[in-house]
């Protein structure tokens, strides 16, 4: 099990790297052929990530690989109605492994505006600030699956001998819309495999 602090260091001295950006196909929930019942649970599950990892391990932080106005994706850009946005990625990560990438879009405006904690992040979770407010409304998810050899497995030094599967939903926050993607990583607990 690589050291999370080695494997960071690697991570975070490819400064140039952020954004890692997140090019893949988003479908339905019942387009894709999740493989199992247990992986079906965590990518649907709407409530907390962070607290649901939590539970999994002693020790969760969020790594901020970056938070920055940067350009999106296509299909980031349809979903975000082409509002400039910062683009916010971390890993989060238990114990010695990253567990989760996760990619936010959070509209400049809202950040300058409605939700002023959003620009001082830093380490602390995104989902502490959506889920103690009654007035954010998380949509329905997408799902994606990742294929063994996928660039961003390439970008963020990790091996697998599977494919990854993540999700993603937008929050509505008055008339704002905030998109959360995230990826459930090799060794986190949403695989069988997992050996915790
Ligand atoms: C949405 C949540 O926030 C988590 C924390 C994130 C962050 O700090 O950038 C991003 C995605 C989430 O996995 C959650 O806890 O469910």
């Amino acid at each position: 099990m690589v050291s999370l602090s080695s494997y960071l260091q690697r991570i975070l001295n490819l400064s140039t790297h952020f954004p890692f950006t997140l090019d893949t196909r988003w479908e339905q929930p019942d387009t894709l052929s999740i493989p199992d019942f247990h992986l079906k649970n965590w990518l649907l599950d709407t409530s907390s990530l962070t607290e649901r990892l939590q539970s999994h391990c002693r020790q969760f932080r969020v790594q901020l690989l970056g938070q920055a106005v940067a350009p999106l994706l296509a299909n980031e850009k349809c979903q975000m109605q082409g509002v400039p946005c910062e683009v916010r990625e971390v890993l989060l990560c238990a114990e010695d492994q990253p567990w989760v990438f996760a990619r936010s879009l959070l509209p400049v405006s809202l950040v300058l505006e409605g939700m002023q904690e959003l620009a001082h992040l830093g380490e602390q979770s995104l989902g502490k600030v959506l889920f103690n407010r009654s007035d954010c409304v998380r949509e329905p998810f997408e799902i994606t699956r990742i294929p063994v050899g996928h660039n961003l497995l390439q970008m963020l030094q990790l091996d697998s001998r599977h494919d990854l599967w993540g999700r993603r939903s937008r929050f509505r926050y008055r008339h704002w819309h905030m998109m959360v993607a995230e990826i459930f990583l090799p060794g986190s607990p949403a695989y069988k495999q997992f050996g915790g």
